[in-house]
């Protein structure tokens, strides 16, 4: 187990946004979390990443023996014994479960567009090491590792041949597959994406995917999509949210089959069409790139 949830519940007023879920990610998986609109997708991704306190309930987190290392301890200890087993990230605060290894993108551009590609990860990698940027002025190498591991995630991203270019200059496409190259270089060990086909053209969403799978080769991904070609395509397991509830979940095949899942969601989809599920149910043509980012 890497993450888990026990009975995780938020509630904003009268509304029960993620309702008594119980879900467990193991390492190297790919699961994606689909659902309609409003089932809880994003805010259970908030609560995985301390962005939003839960209601109720507990998240359990067993990062590498590594990131727990170098994150330190939840308590502020400086005590570098790893103890193996999860660690209660339940009220951890974003930047802490950041260091421990969970690493969200958001579909909301996140990237600085004035800045080169290069230094967009360069940036991200010298942040994870956090306190270290005072270390950083006394120790020019640092900074050369930084860069080094800037253009070692460039290269794993397809985005070497634009490194020394503002970022500004990438395609809807590049500049999502940049924010996965930002996240990567905060070393997790869970990503969570959200929507991160969203707006891309039909051409890029192979590209994106792509380097999904290349990642997933040695991360786990918590992927949030409407375009259910790419979540059957890609996806070890599939969780689908419904008014917050945790409906069903399992390899994509059974999915596709589950009377429960068609009802709430998937109704009429059937594959094989570059079909994106937007709201009830309703196969929807695949988002035009010009469209602009839709669905929070
Ligand atoms: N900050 C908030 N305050 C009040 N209600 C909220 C807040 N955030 C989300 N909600 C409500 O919680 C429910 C779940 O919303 P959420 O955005 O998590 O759904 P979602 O599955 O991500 O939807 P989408 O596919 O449209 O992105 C919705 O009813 C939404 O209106």
């Amino acid at each position: 187990m890497l993450l888990s949830t026990q009975d995780l519940t938020k509630q904003f007023g009268g509304i029960t946004a993620v309702d008594g879920v119980d879900f467990t990610l193991e390492e190297e998986e790919l699961c994606s979390v689909i659902g309609p609109n409003g089932a809880g997708k994003t805010t259970f991704f908030n609560l995985l990443t301390g962005v939003l306190e839960p209601t109720a309930g507990r998240i359990e987190f067993a990062p590498s023996t590594g990131a727990a290392a170098e994150g330190g301890q939840l308590d502020g200890s400086d005590d570098e014994t790893v103890d193996d087993g999860p660690i209660d990230i339940t009220d951890a605060a974003p930047h802490e479960t950041a260091l421990l290894g969970l690493h969200r993108s958001y579909q909301v551009t996140n990237i600085f567009p004035t800045v080169s590609v290069r230094e967009n990860v360069r940036i991200a990698a010298q942040a994870h090491r956090g306190g270290d940027s005072w270390r950083f002025w006394r120790n020019a190498n640092a900074f050369d590792d930084h860069v080094a591991e800037a253009d070692r995630i460039l290269e794993r991203i397809g985005l070497t041949a634009y490194a020394d270019q503002p970022a500004e200059n990438l395609s809807h496409g590049e500049k999502r597959n940049l924010e996965i190259g930002i996240a990567l270089a905060g070393d997790p060990d869970v990503l969570l994406l959200d929507e991160p086909t969203a707006g891309v053209s039909s051409e890029d969403v192979d590209r994106v995917t792509d380097i999904i799978e290349d990642v997933a080769a040695d991360h786990a991904i918590m992927l949030i999509e409407h375009n259910m070609d790419v979540v059957m395509d890609i996806s070890d397991r599939v969780a689908v949210l419904n008014q917050g509830e945790l409906i069903a979940q399992g390899p994509p095949a059974e999915i596709r089959q589950s009377e429960a899942v068609q009802r709430a969601y998937l109704g009429g989809y059937e594959g094989g069409g570059s079909e994106a599920v937007t709201d009830g149910g309703d196969p929807e043509p695949a988002q035009d790139p010009d469209a602009g980012v839709t669905a929070g």
